[in-house]
């Protein structure tokens, strides 16, 4: 053996000896976690279904903060407030990046602003013009289309009661869509509602499944079409269609409008009509196609899952709904419906309105952050790095559902309770569960809108319907069960049946006077 086969042998093992001892430091400096499987990691361990229940079950045994593994990447969960509010809050300069997009690029969500890294230019003129159009001051009048959506609610479960769920998704989709694109237009062009809720749709949970693989794995983008394993192809190529289709139409609907002479209220007039400028927040038409086509996927199935448990919540806790009742019927009464200008006299149905964001988050698992440079919390080791949406891969996560379900925070968290939020006199106390609509410099910038919808929604129905169980042919009460959906982005209660029908003799002569 030569000197210099000497030398290169002994390099080598020293190489790979101190990239061991280095991993093998960082390893064992990680948040604790399930042990991986070499490989795959804890893909299995996360399970299919409702991933955010097992996350809540690893909150109980491993603690604030969670470290698991999934093709060789890193995903660090935050289940509680004070650990989210570290990370995300005060330290928001690093933890406020996004995960790599591949899959959803490939299906034209590129334009939209949850998904944009932290350092892209269009993440910061994009998220301004949200604080300001959909903020507590906004300058398009969100109340009215708020509380006039809410009587066209009470009208179509006066209709068509048992079609309750759809109700409630064109509540929550006719709101923002009459912000962005003003009642003349969508009271024409009523497809928009679907077309909007169907482009929602493609966010589904194949989608961040696909992405999630096709991060650890990115040459797949290249695989053709007709090569097995190649339909998420076909799958990002239709909805490309589809998120094109809901950037154009609402936009065009609104010049052409005004090319006609009629100018509508709404957000995209108001961007339209903007002093052009040579400053940096200056908007072109694809800014606010963007922009438009951001607020209906944020602003729809976020909303429309609350809601639903609201009535779900409804059925299955009768005294919650007594107390709501009896609430509106002391401070309004029951010759009119409820306004916002209610909501401050309102502290039970305030409550309620938190308890239900908190009982089911609607993102139980958040929308990832991705940090910028690593960092070190409590002596545990948080790498920098990109990683694919939903909850995998190198990125940080507010798991929502965990800190819904903190026995330290909210006692007996798998029960409904508006209670908790309130002091003994029955004033609203310091509570809350603004923790769904997440931290830091990302915080959900429709997170008033979104309490208003509901506020309204809530308010509304209980001041004219009781909700209570279905009866049977016999007559018999119709279980209901706290079922919901299981996988996706998003969750909400599953298909099922209740009773709607106006609560008093004065309730049918307001639901008679609506329509
Ligand atoms: C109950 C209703 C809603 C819930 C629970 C909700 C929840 C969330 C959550 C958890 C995030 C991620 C925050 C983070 O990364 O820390 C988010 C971001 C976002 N939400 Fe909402 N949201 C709701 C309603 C809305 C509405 C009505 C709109 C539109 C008007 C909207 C637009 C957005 C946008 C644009 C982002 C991305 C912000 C960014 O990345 O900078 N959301 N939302």
């Amino acid at each position: 053996m030569t000197w210099s086969t000497v030398v290169i042998t002994f390099s080598f093992f020293s190489c790979v000896a101190t990239i061991h001892s280095l991993w093998k430091y960082h390893r064992s400096r990680y948040p604790p976690g399930p042990t991986p499987i070499p490989f795959i990691g804890n893909i299995l361990n996360f399970g299919r279904e409702t991933p955010w229940v097992t996350v809540s079950q690893w909150a109980k045994q491993y603690g604030d903060l969670v470290h698991v593994t999934v093709f060789g990447r890193h995903v660090v969960l935050a289940n509680s407030l004070s650990v989210a509010s570290e990370l995300f809050e005060r330290r928001s300069r690093i933890y406020s990046d996004r995960p790599e997009l591949t899959m959803l690029t490939m299906m034209g969500w590129g334009f939209n602003l949850a998904f944009k890294h932290y350092d892209d230019p269009l993440w910061k003129r994009h998220r301004k013009v949200f604080q300001r159009f959909f903020g507590n001051r906004s300058p398009i009048s969100i109340q009215p289309i708020q509380e006039g959506q809410a009587q066209e609610l009470l009208r179509q479960l006066a209709d068509t009661p048992d079609l309750f769920f759809l109700h409630t998704r064109n509540y929550a989709a006719s709101i923002i869509m009459h912000a962005v694109c003003g009642h003349e237009i969508i009271k024409k062009n009523t497809h928009l509602i679907k077309l909007a809720t169907d482009a929602v749709d493609t966010l589904s949970e194949e989608v961040f499944f696909g992405a999630q693989v096709l991060f650890a794995f990115p040459s797949l983008k290249h695989l053709p079409e007709w090569f097995p394993g190649g339909a998420f192809k076909s799958l990002a190529r239709e909805t490309r269609q589809v998120t094109s289709t809901l950037q154009n139409i609402p936009v065009d609907l609104v010049k052409k409008s005004a090319a006609s002479g009629s100018t509508i209220p709404c957000l995209t007039t108001e961007l339209l009509e903007l002093p052009d400028s040579k400053s940096e927040d200056v908007l072109d038409e694809s800014d606010i196609k963007a922009l438009t086509a951001t607020a209906f996927a944020g602003g729809i199935h976020t909303v429309e899952s609350p809601l639903k448990s609201f009535f779900l919540a409804m059925v299955l806790y009768p005294e919650a709904q007594r107390r709501g009742r009896a609430e509106i019927d002391r401070v309004i009464g029951p010759g009119r419906s409820p306004t916002l200008q209610d909501q401050a006299s309102l502290p039970y149905i305030n409550a309620m309105c938190k308890e239900i964001l908190r009982w089911h988050p609607s993102v139980p698992l958040g929308v990832a952050h991705s940090l910028v440079a690593e960092d070190e919390y409590e002596g545990y080791y948080i790498p920098k790095g990109t990683g694919t949406p939903a909850f995998v891969c190198q990125t940080v996560t507010e798991a929502h559902r965990a800190m819904s379900r903190d026995e330290r925070v909210y006692s007996e968290p798998d029960l409904f309770i508006p209670e908790r939020f309130l002091n003994s006199d029955g004033t609203l106390n310091d509570g809350d569960s603004s923790f769904v609509f997440g931290f830091g410099r990302r915080v959900c910038p429709g997170r008033h809108m979104a309490e208003g919808t509901i506020f309204m929604a809530v308010a509304s129905v209980l001041s004219v319907y009781r909700i209570s169980k279905a009866k049977d042919i016999f007559g018999r009460d119709i279980q209901v069960k706290e079922e919901y959906s299981s996988t996706g982005l998003i969750t909400g209660p599953l298909p099922f049946r209740c009773s709607i029908s106006p609560r008093s003799e004065e309730a049918r002569i307001l639901l008679n006077n609506l329509s």
